[in-house]
């Protein structure tokens, strides 16, 4: 019979919040060709020119929202594995595409433990390169270059699950009890190229100004059509109407063009328009982490009360809700699909 164990994969932080850790972090993800896609010379230049710039600003940042027992996307993710473990008899590791614990770690760590499949389940509601292959490719080269007679079975991004989409309203509903003005869905941004890069039909995303509206094979891998599928799904199950709600897309780098409407832009646009008081959820984040504690947490809430809002109401992420990690037990014993 075979053996499964279960990898739980997601970003990774910086070991601290010293600035010397956060260059460290920031050039391996910065450098990986999945998340600047320009050739290595360019890749470079233009890492080393962001290196310079924004560690120090970085490393504030993240020392702003640093728990005691570390980053909270890692602490979060380790309560998750163990939260996962308890509840299953297949071994369950964490690891985390940049910084530690690695994927390397990660998959030597279920060998060890005789595991001849590894359930790979990157912790992404939607697809984007810069997330979910980038993670695979890393895993695929760790088993080849240790040649591990192991089999690996991707879970793939799971904005269409049913165990999802129950974890995330049932996690969210008691935030909508209180009266609100408006719901804003911020999802992380992406460049549009990448958007472009990732459909394989080469003439859906970006083509028309509603692509995401029109059904599309593109769409198996479209990030933000998954984005917008997960926003639809979500607002019908809270019974909201199209005006008390919209779509937005933060943490953008470089000058490159990102997928829009920028969260930023749609924050005051929402204060001009009277909303007092805002409900902001993340749902391209499963647990907390700098981009939904200090950029919407701290900054953009700053800023909408800058604007002329009240109230900035942040749901967190699924984090270790027990419904959340139902689900993730009940996808490591049934999942069937390799990818
Ligand atoms: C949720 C999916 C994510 C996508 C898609 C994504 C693409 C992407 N990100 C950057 C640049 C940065 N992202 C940073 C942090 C960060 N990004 C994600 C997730 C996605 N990124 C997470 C979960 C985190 C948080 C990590 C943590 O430690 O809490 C950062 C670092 C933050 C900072 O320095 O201010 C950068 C930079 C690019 C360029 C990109 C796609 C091309
Ligand atoms: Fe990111
Ligand atoms: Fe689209």
């Amino acid at each position: 019979m075979s053996s499964r164990g279960v990898l739980l994969v997601n970003l990774g932080s910086p070991e601290s919040t010293e600035v010397a850790d956060v260059k460290r972090y920031l050039n391996q993800f910065l450098m990986d060709p999945y998340v600047i896609d320009l050739p290595w010379p360019a890749r470079r230049l233009l890492v080393s020119l962001i290196l310079w710039l924004r560690p120090k600003k970085s490393a504030e940042a993240y020392a702003s929202i640093w728990w005691d027992e570390g980053s909270p996307l890692i602490v979060i993710s380790r309560r998750v594995q163990q939260a996962v473990q308890a509840q299953l008899d297949m071994p369950v590791e964490l690891a985390m595409r940049y910084a530690e614990p690695s994927i390397e770690r990660g998959i030597l760590a279920l060998a060890r433990q005789g595991v001849d499949e590894i359930l790979f389940m990157p912790q992404y509601p939607q697809h984007a390169d810069s997330t979910i292959t980038t993670s695979v490719k890393e895993a695929e080269r760790v088993i080849q270059e240790h040649r591990l007679p192991i089999r690996l079975t991707v879970v793939p991004a799971f904005y269409q699950r049913e165990e999802y989409m129950d974890a995330l309203v049932a996690s969210a509903r008691e935030y909508f009890e209180q009266p609100f003005d408006h719901l804003l869905l911020s999802y992380h941004g992406l460049p549009e190229r990448h958007l472009k890069k990732a459909d394989p039909t080469g003439q859906h995303c970006l083509q028309f100004p509603d692509c995401c509206e029109r059904p599309s094979p593109a769409h198996a891998t479209c990030y933000r059509a998954q984005c917008t599928a997960v926003s639809k799904a979500f607002v019908k199950r809270m019974g909201l109407n199209d005006d008390q709600w919209s779509q937005a897309f933060q943490s953008r780098l470089g000058k490159d063009k990102w997928i829009e409407p920028y969260t930023d832009a749609r924050v005051d646009e929402l204060a001009a328009q009277g909303v007092k008081r805002l409900i902001v959820m993340c749902p391209a984040f499963v647990a907390d982490c700098i981009e939904t504690l200090e950029e919407i947490g701290d900054q953009v809430r700053e800023q909408f009360i800058a604007a002329g809002g009240e109230e900035l109401v942040l749901v967190p992420c699924l984090n270790d809700h027990p419904q959340w990690v139902e689900a993730l037990v009940q996808w490591s014993r049934t999942e069937p699909e390799a990818v």
